[in-house]
C-alpha cells in the first residue's frame, strides 16, 4: 500500500510548519520539516567552522551527521545525541541553511533521509522542494506563501516569543535575500508545484489555513 503524502511548499515565514504539524496531528500522520534537516547541516557546519565554499567537507558532514527527531507539540531535534533545537531556529542558521542548501551535491546527499520518513499510515512535509523534487507522486501537494512584509513581521514575532534578538528591518531584508536565493537556485528552486493548491495565508488565521488544507484531505 502507497504511503499517501501531503506536501507544503513555500517560502520563509509563510506558515508551513505550523500548519504541517497541526494537520499531521490531526490526521494522525507523520511529519518531516525538511528545512530542519538542512538547518542541522548549517549547525554542524558552523559548529566545525567550516568554510561554506568547501562543497566536500560539507558533504562529508551531511553524512556523517546522525539525526534524532521528537515531534511532540514543539519539535526537538537532537544532533548526534546533542539537543540543538534552540540553535535550529535563528535567522544565522536559516540563512547559513540557504547558502548550503544550494549545493546539489548538499542536497543528494539529504535527499534520502527526507525519503525515509515516509511511512505508514502517512506523511505531512514541508519545505521548499517536497512536492516539487521529493515527492513528486503526493497526492496532495500545497504551496503556502504570504507577503513578504507579513512572513517577516510573523518571524520577527516568532523570534522574539523565543528570547531570540530581532530586527525588523534586517529580518525583512534576511527574509527577502533568502526568498530571492532559494527560489534562483539551479537545483530544487523554490516553485509551485504542477498541480499544487495555492493558499495565500496573508489575510487568514492559522485556524482557517489548517482547515483549508485539511479539507483537501478525503
Ligand atoms: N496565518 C497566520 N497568521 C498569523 N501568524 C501566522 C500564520 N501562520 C503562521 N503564523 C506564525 O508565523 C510564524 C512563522 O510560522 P512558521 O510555521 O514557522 O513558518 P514557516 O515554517 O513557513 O517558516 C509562527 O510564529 C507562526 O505562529
Ligand atoms: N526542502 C527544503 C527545506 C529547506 N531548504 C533550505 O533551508 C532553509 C531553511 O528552511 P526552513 O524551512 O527551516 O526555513 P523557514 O521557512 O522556516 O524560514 C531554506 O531557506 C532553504 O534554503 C531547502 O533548500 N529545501
Amino acid at each position: 500500500m502507497q504511503t499517501p503524502v501531503l506536501t507544503i511548499d513555500g517560502p520563509s515565514g509563510a506558515g508551513k510548519g505550523t500548519v504541517s504539524r497541526a494537520v499531521a496531528k490531526l490526521l494522525g500522520w507523520n511529519y518531516l520539516d525538511s528545512g530542519s534537516i538542512y538547518r542541522s547541516l548549517a549547525v554542524a557546519a558552523l559548529k566545525a567552522d567550516l568554510d561554506l565554499s568547501d562543497i566536500l567537507a560539507i558533504c562529508r558532514v551531511a553524512e556523517a551527521m546522525s539525526l534524532e527527531f521528537d515531534c511532540g507539540d514543539e519539535l526537538i531535534v537532537k544532533l548526534d545525541g546533542a539537543d540543538i533545537t534552540s540553535q535550529l531556529g535563528t535567522e544565522t542558521t536559516g540563512n547559513t541553511a540557504s547558502i548550503i542548501a544550494a549545493y546539489p551535491e548538499v542536497r543528494a546527499v539529504l535527499f534520502q533521509k527526507q525519503k525515509d520518513f515516509q511511512r505508514l499510515p502517512g506523511l505531512v512535509a514541508d519545505g521548499r522542494d517536497m512536492g516539487s523534487v521529493v515527492f513528486q507522486d503526493a497526492k496532495i501537494k500545497v504551496y503556502l506563501t504570504a507577503s513578504a512584509e507579513e512572513r517577516a513581521l510573523r518571524r520577527y514575532k516568532q523570534l522574539i516569543e523565543k528570547g531570540i534578538d530581532a530586527n525588523l528591518p534586517q529580518i525583512t531584508r534576511e527574509i527577502e535575500e533568502r526568498d530571492f536565493r532559494d527560489q534562483q537556485r539551479a537545483t530544487a528552486p523554490l516553485t509551485v508545484p504542477e498541480g499544487a493548491h495555492y493558499i495565500d495565508s496573508s489575510s487568514l488565521t492559522i485556524q482557517q489555513v489548517i482547515d483549508q488544507v485539511v479539507n483537501l484531505v478525503d
